[in-house]
């Protein structure tokens, strides 16, 4: 089998990227040449990661990091903790954070990580065991000037200082550098824990306001009530938005008046799940918040949720996308078809990388902002590229996912081909 052969052999969230990344290869006429560079991935590795029970059992676990593209910068993208991350997910995600950091213009390539592990059956010593394991395995390609580390699904700051840490010792001195996402004591920045939803509760305001609904009391739902989801439901429902539903993996809640968002994220702080909170009624399903009738809808948990099956139950007007690929390509085709407005991932989860740059410019410059500060300057940011994204989607005549992908594929091929086809 040759190197394409194996990675054409897709599987789901891969299979998206690489489809979504072929039409607009495709649309922008890309040379033969840097169309292949820009689908294979620039590196991989695969390492087996010892989960060092407290009990002295060991299971061994795999994990990955992959680089998508060098070309622009170091790699950079998110560490994930999942039972069920494998190799062409982390393929996916990878080239993902390529065309992310691309469209918002932050000197980085794309890059991602995982282990297959289940975070929720581990203590934190077994977690940090497997980070540390992890770190080790991985260690030779990543570094503060080759591919930089983040949070992801089940990973956070604690995981972040537990890699800076594990990488330090390696190196005999304290490279801060390795990862974003950092504790505060450690060099991160202020905001970056509610980075990502901030940028989607900002990018949702710009697109309600761009259907004109910009009116108070704007109903919403969201799937996923993690880092992501849970920020997002909180800063929503602060805008004086009535967030309805919300479901994580145990279970769904609906309050049609309006859930008290800080109360429920007590009870889930305490209980682990959303499911059997009091003040709101259990939906048969978490899925069952895609199809409700609400103005906004924030998937905000993992790929491919929304699909050719339950599509057609989507009731919302405007998605925002909070999670990487939460809806598949074919789904996404037919809600653009349908008129529903889509910001795609690349654009509404990026105030996460974004201020992972600026906790590397602060570092730099050894001058910490104020939590205002970055607030500002991401808000900046956001807006911008929004206002790109929808004139090109207006001047093509394309949705909002196909001009965010051509701006981005254009600026990554532009770096490709500069360096002689370097990536
Ligand atoms: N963290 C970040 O800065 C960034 C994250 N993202 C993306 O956002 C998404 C969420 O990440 P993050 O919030 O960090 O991850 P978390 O691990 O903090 O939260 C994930 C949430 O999704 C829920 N979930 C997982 N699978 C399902 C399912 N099948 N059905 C319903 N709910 C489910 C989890 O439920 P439970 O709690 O029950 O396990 C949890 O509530 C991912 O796609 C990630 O790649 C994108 C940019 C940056
Ligand atoms: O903050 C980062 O560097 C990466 C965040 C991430 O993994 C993502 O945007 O999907």
């Amino acid at each position: 089998m040759t190197v394409v052969d194996v990675f054409e052999r897709t599987s789901g969230p891969y299979e998206d990227a690489l489809t979504r990344y072929r039409a607009s290869a495709d649309r922008l006429a890309l040379e033969p040449g840097v169309r292949s560079v820009l689908q294979h991935p620039r590196r991989e590795m695969s390492v087996a990661v010892p989960l060092v029970r407290d009990d002295g059992r060991v299971e061994m676990l795999t994990g990955h990091r992959v680089q998508h593209n060098l070309a622009r910068g170091p790699g950079k993208g998110g560490i994930r903790y999942s039972p069920l991350v494998d190799l062409n997910e982390i393929r996916a995600l990878a080239m993902w954070m390529t065309w992310k950091c691309a469209l918002l213009d932050i000197p980085y390539g794309g890059a991602k990580g995982g282990v297959t592990v289940d975070p929720s059956t581990c203590s934190a010593d077994e977690l940090e065991r497997v980070t540390r394991n992890f770190v080790s395995g991985i260690g030779p390609i990543i570094g503060p000037d080759t591919d930089i580390p983040a949070p992801d699904v089940g990973t956070d700051e604690r995981t972040m200082a537990w890699i800076m840490d594990a990488f330090s010792t390696t190196a005999g001195r304290a490279v801060p550098g390795v990862v974003t996402g950092k504790p505060l004591a450690l060099g991160g920045s202020q905001g970056r824990v509610s980075a990502t939803a901030h940028g989607v509760a900002h990018v949702a305001d710009l697109a309600l306001k761009h259907v004109g609904m910009n009116h108070g009391g704007v109903t919403v739902a969201v799937h996923g009530f993690g880092n992501v989801g849970a920020w997002t439901a909180t800063l929503l429902h602060q805008a004086g938005h009535r967030v309805v539903a919300v479901a994580d993996r145990f279970g769904a809640v609906w309050n049609g008046n309006g859930l008290d968002v800080p109360d429920l994220r007590r009870h889930v702080a305490e209980t682990g799940s959303v499911f059997g909170y009091g003040k709101a009624d259990p939906l048969p399903t978490a899925d069952a918040v895609l199809g409700l009738e609400v103005d906004l809808l924030v998937p905000a948990s993992v790929e491919r949720i929304i699909h050719e099956g339950n599509v057609r139950q989507v009731r919302a007007n405007v998605i925002v996308e909070g999670a990487n690929g939460p809806i598949t390509a074919t789904a996404g085709d037919m809600l653009d078809d349908a008129g529903v407005l889509v910001v795609p991932d690349i654009l509404a989860n990026a105030g996460g990388v974004v201020v992972s740059y600026f906790e590397w410019v602060q570092a730099q410059q050894g001058l910490w902002w104020s939590a205002d500060e970055v607030r500002s300057r991401l808000d900046a940011r956001m807006t911008d590229v929004w206002r790109q994204v929808v004139e090109r989607a207006s001047a093509d005549g394309t949705g909002l996912r196909a001009a965010a992908m051509d701006r981005a594929v254009a600026r990554v091929a532009e770096a490709c081909v500069a360096r002689g086809l370097g990536h």
